[in-house]
């Protein structure tokens, strides 16, 4: 007969590689029931986008089959549930804001904040995306909703809350929801933070796994306002291989490094690495230079997230309001996965409480 205490004991076994402690401790292991030599659990992981999903899986069968019975028949049922950075209890719904951040204009910061999000929520996690780009803020195209208002709704003590509007599964604000968009509207310093505090602390998020902003390029006020103010899970920087746009990463990697910032860094996107033209798939074209995103994450010594090319279906999904991770049968669907899954894993280790350790 099988007992609840031999399946967790066998479980000890197998340790989670990135919170290098074993699934009991980490509390992993939930509803153990044992039928004969039926043995079925649950395996919360701390992200429905973990890459070691599989990995984890099989290792659990393998430890109950080799430390249990030969003959057991193991059944485990995936779920998550996204942990947070220990000390929040601001915007206490809200589990992660991930900041998405490129030194100079134009590289793909929106179009890899889109794509992220639309990919962790296609996996099940809770997803909010606002839109900080004071300059030229482009997920209202990204998203079909150029024109679209937000409504409002009153609270019971009388506040007046934004309701963000939801489309694809994600929760969106965009400061160009309050502008004309033919009119350029022009942000000074305080009154853009001002705004900006506002799509945070005056809107109905609910709750959230992970609250993306796309922020606008460079570094300037709306990068210290929203690093100052709010708790910030960690900045994912977008770059192209050109000498010129890594000079200006470099830069805003920094800043985030910066001991009066201190946020960290989950990671590298190069953007726009190769170009493959559509009808000959297999060949890549290295136009901009090769691994100069890969190199300067190994230089900052912080993760090198993955590769996006230059494919002409980014821009004219992006442009038709559908980003192009939706479509799962796009090889750039598998990209932002990957991408996705590592961010979620650094976020995941980096959320590890220490009552664990
Ligand atoms: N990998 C890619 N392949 C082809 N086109 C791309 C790719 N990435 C982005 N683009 C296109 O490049 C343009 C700029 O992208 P995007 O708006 O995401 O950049 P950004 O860094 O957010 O710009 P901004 O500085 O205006 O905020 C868009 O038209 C987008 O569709």
């Amino acid at each position: 007969m099988i007992t609840t205490e031999q399946v967790l004991s066998a479980l000890r076994n197998v340790e989670d590689p990135d919170l290098k402690k074993d699934l009991v401790t980490l509390n992993m292991i939930k509803d153990v029931k044992i039928e004969d030599n039926k043995v079925a659990f649950t395996l919360e992981l701390t992200t429905p986008a973990c890459p070691m999903k599989e990995m984890l899986k099989n290792a659990c069968t393998n430890a109950v089959k080799h430390f249990v019975a030969a003959d057991a028949e193991v059944n485990i049922n995936i779920t998550s549930r996204v942990t947070k950075p220990v000390d929040t209890t601001q915007l206490n719904a809200i589990k992660n804001i991930i900041l998405v951040s490129s030194g100079k204009g134009g590289v793909g910061k929106s179009t890899v904040a889109s794509n992220l999000a639309v990919t962790l929520a296609a996996q099940g996690a809770k997803v909010g995306l606002i839109d900080a780009d004071i300059y030229g803020p482009s997920v209202p195209i990204m998203f079909g909703l150029v024109g679209a208002k937000p409504s409002a709704r009153e609270t019971e003590d009388g506040k007046t809350l934004i309701l963000p509007i939801e489309k694809y599964g994600i929760k969106l604000l965009s400061l160009g929801f309050f502008a004309d968009p033919d009119q350029p509207v022009p942000w000074r310093g305080p009154m853009a933070s001002n705004a900006i505090k506002q799509l945070f602390n005056d809107a109905d998020w609910g709750e959230l796994d992970y609250l993306f902003v796309d922020l606008p390029p460079g570094t300037g006020d709306i990068h210290i306002t929203i690093t100052q103010s709010f708790p910030i899970a960690g900045a994912v920087i977008v770059t192209t291989p050109q000498q010129v746009a890594l000079a200006d990463t470099r830069k805003g990697l920094a800043m985030f490094q910066m001991p009066s910032i201190n946020i960290p860094v989950l990671g590298v996107v190069e953007n726009m690495s190769y170009f493959t033209p559509a009808e000959l798939p297999e060949n890549k074209y290295y136009i901009f230079g090769k691994d100069g995103g890969k190199e300067l994450a190994t230089k900052y010594n912080v993760p090198f997230l993955g590769e996006i090319p230059l494919v002409q279906s980014i821009t004219a999904a992006g442009d038709n309001g559908e980003p192009i991770a939706m479509d799962e049968t796009s090889p750039l669907a598998q990209a932002f996965k990957e991408i996705a899954g590592k961010m979620a894993q650094q976020i995941s280790i980096n959320n590890v409480q220490p009552a664990n350790c």
